[in-house]
């Protein structure tokens, strides 16, 4: 069953929940990933993985991910951290296609990615620094998953909520939710309000005058 929140950060996007970490003195923006594959707004708890070089890394018999796919469903993210290696992918078509099997909302990688055609045909959005062919083969292996990671800085636990969008991807640590969520739903009403009056023709400066830029200083 949908954990109700999930269904309550499905109705936001990333600059609200962004805006409502601003506003509470939390750090949740992970600089640097781009949506490469798909333009749809992916939320849900994360399933970690942690890559490592190869060189430092225990050789495996499977594939890095397929744990982590096999252990996700519908309201899971899965979050790569490839610790920003932008030279050998992360995440492959292969992968996608077998996430896309298990509903799995999307993928995150701090790092690169491939077979960026086939999970785009796909419909799997993935949110990487880049695209490069390098198989991960003898390049980088899986050390953990479903363990603390970080992304581009931010910490990340396996079951952190994550929301992603054109905009960028935001993270939000598990006992913040709830008041990350309430107060991100008060900026978000709080915008939409204020796009009905532009729509009704009240002057932007007026309508994005001195209160919207002390807005995330006030309580909700
Ligand atoms: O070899 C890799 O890096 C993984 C890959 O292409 C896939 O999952 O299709
Ligand atoms: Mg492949």
């Amino acid at each position: 069953m949908t954990d109700r929140l999930i269904e309550r950060l499905r109705r936001l996007d990333a600059c609200a929940v962004s805006d409502a970490m601003d506003r509470l003195g939390l750090e949740g923006v992970a600089l640097g990933l781009q949506p490469l594959t798909a333009d749809r707004r992916i939320s849900g708890r994360a399933t970690t993985v942690r890559l490592v070089p190869a060189e430092e890394g225990v050789p495996s018999a499977r594939h890095l991910g397929t744990a982590a796919v096999e252990a996700s469903g519908p309201d899971n993210v899965i979050v790569v951290d490839q610790g920003g290696r932008t030279n050998v992918s992360g995440w492959g078509g292969i992968l996608s296609l077998a996430a896309v099997q298990r509903c799995v909302q999307g993928v995150i990688v701090d790092g690169a990615c491939r077979d960026v055609d086939e999970s785009r045909e796909l419909g799997l959005p993935i949110f990487a620094r880049n695209a490069v062919p390098l198989t991960a083969r003898g390049r980088v292996v899986e050390q953990d998953w479903n363990v603390p990671v970080q992304l581009c800085g931010i910490e990340v636990a396996p079951d952190s909520y994550v929301i992603a969008d054109g905009s960028g991807v935001v993270f939000l640590p598990a006992a913040h939710a709830e008041e990350i969520i309430a107060a991100a739903e008060a900026i978000w009403e709080r915008e939409q309000a204020m796009a009905a009056q532009v729509k009704n023709g009240v002057p932007v400066s007026e309508v994005m005058g001195a209160r919207y830029e002390t807005m995330l200083k006030e309580h909700a």
